[in-house]
């Protein structure tokens, strides 16, 4: 930590923009932000303690926000974008952050890239973090922050401590959210995936131009010149960032199961994985790959770009492809019941990995391809529908079930998703639901639980309700089979 140097002449004890965890020499930065505006919260900190105010050009020193203790006491620090000068303070602040760093963005993948990217790093001896929605994963810092990309002096914090406990590779997911609200601003990468772009979160960034953007920030102002942007090919986003990356002096690294540097010649399905065949700027190379679903193939080649992008030997690194494992709750086999049928835990919230992962089952599907899914409250409600038209068009049967209603009703959530599957059952409870397809599994049955993935808790009018979906799938086939296969 280093309190001096960030404002001349001032040393600050921390920062902060919640006025709430305001202590003695504090910096307080006061963000007009989306539902509060953290300016109305200055006189609060200043009482607390706080030595300096970061806030926009419009707040000056005679301004009634200060109080009559501020206007005497503290220092002022103008910035007409506060949430970017405090994330890059917090970075100063929190120096030195681990050597290496890789962020991953996209609609869907993130998580998956960023834990394989960890498990690629760990396997040929680095010691390796990944940061992202399942919270933390190191060694010895397995926590979660609630966010996919944390806030800004959380993240900061979080980096000096783990390059104090010698991890020297980070892997981050960055969120549309992330990005536009500049959390990762003053993060250092070497190297940053792109894997797709579809519809999700309009709720937050209203038309997809604006989502689009906020995801080309990292490539257009975090990743620094000379570093690598590993970008899906078959991405229609692929040569936009091809030529930001020319244009910012990024070097191109492109992956794809059919085309790219890094890519599948040979992709041939088995029990629980591929037979792969990789082309990597030129060099062939076997792989068993260990996961079913050819978008954790996509995934893995994404990761591995970004550990040969950050320095890894390509014979030493991509063997360990063979090596990797799932990530919790997505196209997770939660249960394989006495008959066959088996079921499937995923984390898929959004049209496109609806379709996804349903066409990722079908290869694994003898007879039918059943799934339960529900949309979350408070979110696009216009994905419904075409979360319902994926379910209606890539299974054979749709069960419309609740997901995190939060303050929506959610039986008209359970409507609006139906007009997209008008055939499907309606069964608002998740546990009821959940019983009700895997008790009308035949031999050669799939069943496909999406939407919440390693969620452990059902978010209802602002009640969080412990609730997992694995945990619930178990339990069922207990019940169904008196004792589970192990999955
Ligand atoms: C909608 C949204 O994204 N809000 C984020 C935003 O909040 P905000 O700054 O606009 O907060 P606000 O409530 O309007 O308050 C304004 C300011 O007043 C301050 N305040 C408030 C009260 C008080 O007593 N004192 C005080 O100082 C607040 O600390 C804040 O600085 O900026 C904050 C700081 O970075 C975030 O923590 C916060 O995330 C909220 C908690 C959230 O739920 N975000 C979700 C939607 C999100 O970010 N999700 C993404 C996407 C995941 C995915 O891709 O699927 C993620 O990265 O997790
Ligand atoms: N490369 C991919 N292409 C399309 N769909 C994918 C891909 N990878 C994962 N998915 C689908 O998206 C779901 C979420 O995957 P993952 O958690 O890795 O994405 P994410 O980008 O981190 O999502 P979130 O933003 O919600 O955290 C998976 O369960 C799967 O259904
Ligand atoms: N980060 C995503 C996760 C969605 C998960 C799904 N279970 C839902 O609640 O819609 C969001 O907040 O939109
Ligand atoms: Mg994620």
């Amino acid at each position: 930590m280093n309190g001096e140097g960030i404002l001349p002449n001032i040393p600050i004890t921390g920062l902060t923009a919640d006025s709430r965890k305001v202590q003695p020499g504090f910096l307080f930065a006061a963000i007009p932000g989306l539902a509060l505006d953290g300016r109305n919260f200055i006189s609060d900190a200043i009482k607390k303690g706080a030595v300096a105010i970061l806030t926009t050009p419009d707040v000056t020193s005679d301004s009634p926000l200060l109080g009559e203790q501020g206007k005497t006491a503290v220092t002022l620090v103008h910035d007409a974008n506060p949430r970017r000068r405090l994330a890059k303070m917090a970075a100063a602040y929190f120096s030195p952050q681990p050597e290496i760093m890789v962020a991953v963005t996209g609609t869907n993948g993130k998580t998956s890239v960023a834990n394989f990217t960890r498990q690629l790093w760990q396997a040929i001896g680095s010691e390796a973090g990944a940061i992202g929605t399942l919270g933390v994963r190191a060694n010895g810092f397995d926590t979660d922050h609630g966010l996919t990309t944390p806030d800004p002096v959380d993240l900061h914090s979080l980096l000096g401590a783990m390059k104090q406990a010698g991890i020297d590779h980070v892997a981050m997911e960055a969120s549309s959210h992330g990005l536009d609200q500049y959390r990762l601003d003053g993060a250092r990468f070497s190297a940053a995936a792109f894997t797709n772009l579809s519809r999700d979160h309009l709720d937050y960034h209203h038309n997809m131009d604006a989502y689009r953007a906020s995801k080309m920030r990292l490539f257009e102002e975090l990743l620094a010149p000379g570093g690598v942007a590993v970008v899906n090919s078959a991405s229609a986003e692929h040569d936009r960032i091809a030529n930001i990356a020319a244009e910012r002096k990024q070097r191109l690294y492109s992956y794809g199961l059919r085309n790219g540097q890094i890519r599948c010649v040979k992709m041939e399905p088995r029990a629980n994985g591929f037979d792969l065949e990789i082309d990597i700027f030129g060099e062939r190379l076997s792989v068993d790959f260990p996961l079913p679903g050819a978008f954790q193939v996509e995934n893995a080649l994404a990761a591995l770009g970004l550990v040969l992008a950050t320095g890894s030997d390509l014979r030493h690194a991509a063997p360990n492809l063979s090596r990797l494992t799932g990530v919790r709750g997505r196209m997770e086999r939660a249960a394989v019941l006495p008959n066959g049928a088996a079921v499937y835990v995923d984390y898929s919230h959004t049209p496109d990995s609806i379709a996804t992962v349903l066409k990722a089952l079908r290869s694994h599907v003898g007879n039918r391809l059943r799934i339960v899914f529900g949309c979350g409250g408070d979110r696009d409600p216009g994905k419904r529908i075409l979360m319902g038209q994926a379910a209606a068009q890539y299974a054979d049967m749709v069960t419309v079930t609740d997901d995190n209603p939060r303050s929506e009703d959610p039986a008209e959530i359970r409507i609006q998703a139906m007009e997209g599957c008008p055939g499907a059952a309606n069964i608002g409870d998740r546990r009821e639901a959940i019983f009700a397809a895997m008790r009308a599994l035949e031999p050669g049955d799939v069943l496909c639980v999406a939407g919440k993935g390693h969620e452990q808790g059902q978010t209802i009018a602002g009640r969080v309700i412990p609730f997992d979906d694995a945990s619930v799938v178990r339990e069922c086939a207990e019940e169904l089979a008196g004792g589970v296969e192990p999955a």
